[in-house]
């Protein structure tokens, strides 16, 4: 336990500090607004996606002043390790998306298969599907559509903090720092 905890403090001091909270705050703001615009009057159904929309979707709810309901879905891809592998759909929404306009919060958007996967499950369900993710990181080939929503972009490091984690560590990290050397 000793190791992993030594070397969670040494990845954390090492890393690249990309944005700090308050611009993190700030553009949730941003997205906030630009959700609220778009969907006030939508009785929308938002989708966090766990573990990793936690902080993200946790942070807009308060800013989402409007009438919405709640509900998560659990796809994996990554489970600890810093490169995606096959998903794992751990657990789908218990409420029905038939005929509801759906919004899907994600804290990342990296090689997009994750979001492409939830964005087809939900609108085989029956659902007007969106997508707000707090960073899109910026690389050469995704998978699926742009997301609808972006709070903030990176370019192609391996990120922790708001909701994303290094080896299930650091989610908690209070702003988005990239990893030294990855
Ligand atoms: O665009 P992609 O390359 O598919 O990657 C993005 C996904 O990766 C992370 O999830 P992960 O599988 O790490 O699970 P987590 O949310 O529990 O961290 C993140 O939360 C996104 O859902
Ligand atoms: N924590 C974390 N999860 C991811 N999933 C896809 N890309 C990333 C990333 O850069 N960081």
């Amino acid at each position: 336990m000793g190791n992993i905890l030594e070397e969670i403090q040494s990845v954390y001091s090492e890393a690249d500090r990309l944005y700090t909270q308050t611009q993190v705050e700030a553009a949730l703001d941003q997205l906030a607004e630009e959700i609220t615009a778009k969907l006030s009057t939508q009785n929308p159904l938002l989708l966090c996606c766990m573990v990793g929309g936690i902080i993200p979707c946790g942070c807009l709810l308060p800013r989402l002043d409007f009438p919405l309901q709640l509900d998560y879905i659990h796809v994996t891809r990554y489970q600890g390790n810093t490169a995606g592998g096959t998903l794992r759909w751990l657990r789908k929404p218990i409420i029905p998306l038939q005929d509801r306009v759906v919004l899907v919060v994600d804290d990342i958007l990296d090689e997009g298969h994750t979001l492409a996967a939830i964005m087809e499950y939900c609108r085989g369900a029956g659902a007007t599907a969106y997508s707000a993710v707090l960073v899109d990181k910026v690389r050469d080939h995704k998978q699926g559509s742009p997301a609808d929503f972006v709070g903030l972009k990176t370019g192609n490091r391996y990120l922790f903090g708001y909701g994303m984690d290094y080896k299930e560590y650091l989610r908690n990290a209070p702003g988005i720092y990239a990893v030294k050397g990855l």
